[in-house]
């Protein structure tokens, strides 16, 4: 598609963007009118929202418009699924330059598409709006299906804390684009489109998770979130961390021990629960630490001692 936004038109642009939408069931009314109409089955809806910023969240020569599309469907879809929820749709806000070449945005619109299609969602409205610098602001809505929500507050003493996602693939992904390469391809890759294991949300609510949140910010930050809302105090075993051996290659060659990557890397939308100890966990929930009652010890340790470094990633850290 030749032109730029500017050239096509607010309304131009909203009908490119919606003809690129495919319908889903529960989006009973889509964009065209003043507001959608979303079924909730579980007659309780659950909403959430993040915003991404060029600059801040993604990078024009770092990832395309489709990548930056599916990872900020994913970065909502995750939250919903973090609560036990299935992700039923999005509403998508968008602040773009006039001079952008209009694939830009149509090209998201189709990775936001694909990546709803992942999570069983559709695409329910959203607003354009002309700015300097893109923004992409999605808010995401979910049904938990008669079941009641997993917080970050349930955590008890001697509960397991498992994982299930990957951890550390999108900082070593990061690692890899700052230094200016493009390779290896499985971390950048994992670094443009995470992977959020979607169904292991309500998958573990119904295996009775006590707790449980997504990892956008980092391990230890995020688990640091649960503790504290828990009152807990939640330690982590560090051999229990899958670090593979081409991660701990890319550590080498850019000089960073790659467990900092697995314990404060965000983005990859990892899910990390809580269960009672005696919970049957199937293989693709790793257990990785174990839930204390609180002590002198910060609220999440590794091995039992403190963590002195960065938990993971803070928009307001200097
Ligand atoms: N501007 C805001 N107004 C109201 N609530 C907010 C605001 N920013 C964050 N929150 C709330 O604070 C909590 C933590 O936010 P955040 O760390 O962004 O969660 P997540 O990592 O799951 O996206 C969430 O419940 C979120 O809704
Ligand atoms: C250009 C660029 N620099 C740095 C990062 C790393 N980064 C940006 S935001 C973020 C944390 C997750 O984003 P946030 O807005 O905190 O999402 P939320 O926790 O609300 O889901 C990380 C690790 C990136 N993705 N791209
Ligand atoms: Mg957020
Ligand atoms: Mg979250
Ligand atoms: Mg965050």
């Amino acid at each position: 598609m030749k032109g730029s936004v500017g050239e096509l038109g607010e309304f131009g642009l909203i009908r490119e963007l919606t003809s690129r939408i495919t319908s889903t069931p529960a989006v009973r009314l889509g964009p065209g009118d003043d507001a959608a109409v979303v079924a909730a089955p579980d007659r309780r809806v659950v909403a959430t929202t993040d915003i991404l910023l060029e600059g801040r969240h993604f990078r024009r020569d770092w990832s395309t418009a489709y990548d930056v599309g599916r990872k900020a469907a994913a970065q909502n879809l995750a939250d919903i699924a973090a609560m036990g929820a299935e992700p039923t749709a999005v509403l998508l806000g968008l602040v773009v330059p006039a001079e952008l070449p209009v694939t830009w945005p149509t090209e998201l619109m189709d990775g936001i598409r694909d990546e709803c299609d992942v999570a069983g969602a559709g695409v329910a409205g959203g607003d354009v709006v002309r700015g300097d610098t893109i923004t992409v602001s999605i808010t995401a809505l979910g049904d938990l299906r008669n079941r009641e929500p997993v917080t970050r507050s349930g955590a008890r003493p001697g509960d397991l804390v498992a994982v299930t996602g990957w951890l550390g693939w999108s900082a070593a992904g990061h690692a890899v684009l700052a230094r200016g390469f493009r390779s290896p391809r499985a971390f950048v890759e994992a670094h443009r489109r995470p992977e959020p294991p979607y169904r292991e949300g309500p998958a573990g609510a119904a295996l009775g998770a006590t707790a449980m949140t997504d990892v956008s910010d980092g391990l230890i930050a995020d688990l640091g979130h649960v503790a504290r809302a828990s009152k807990v105090r939640i330690d982590i075993f560090s051999a229990a961390l899958d670090i593979p051996a081409q991660m701990k290659d890319i550590g080498q060659a850019v000089g960073v021990d790659p467990l900092h990557w697995v314990l404060t890397g965000g983005e990859d939308h990892a899910l990390i629960a809580t269960f009672p100890p005696d919970t049957k966990l199937p293989a693709r929930w790793r257990v990785i630490g174990e839930v204390l009652h609180p002590s002198a010890l910060p609220r999440v340790t590794v091995d039992d001692a403190a963590w002195d470094k960065a938990a993971g990633w803070d928009h307001f850290a200097p």
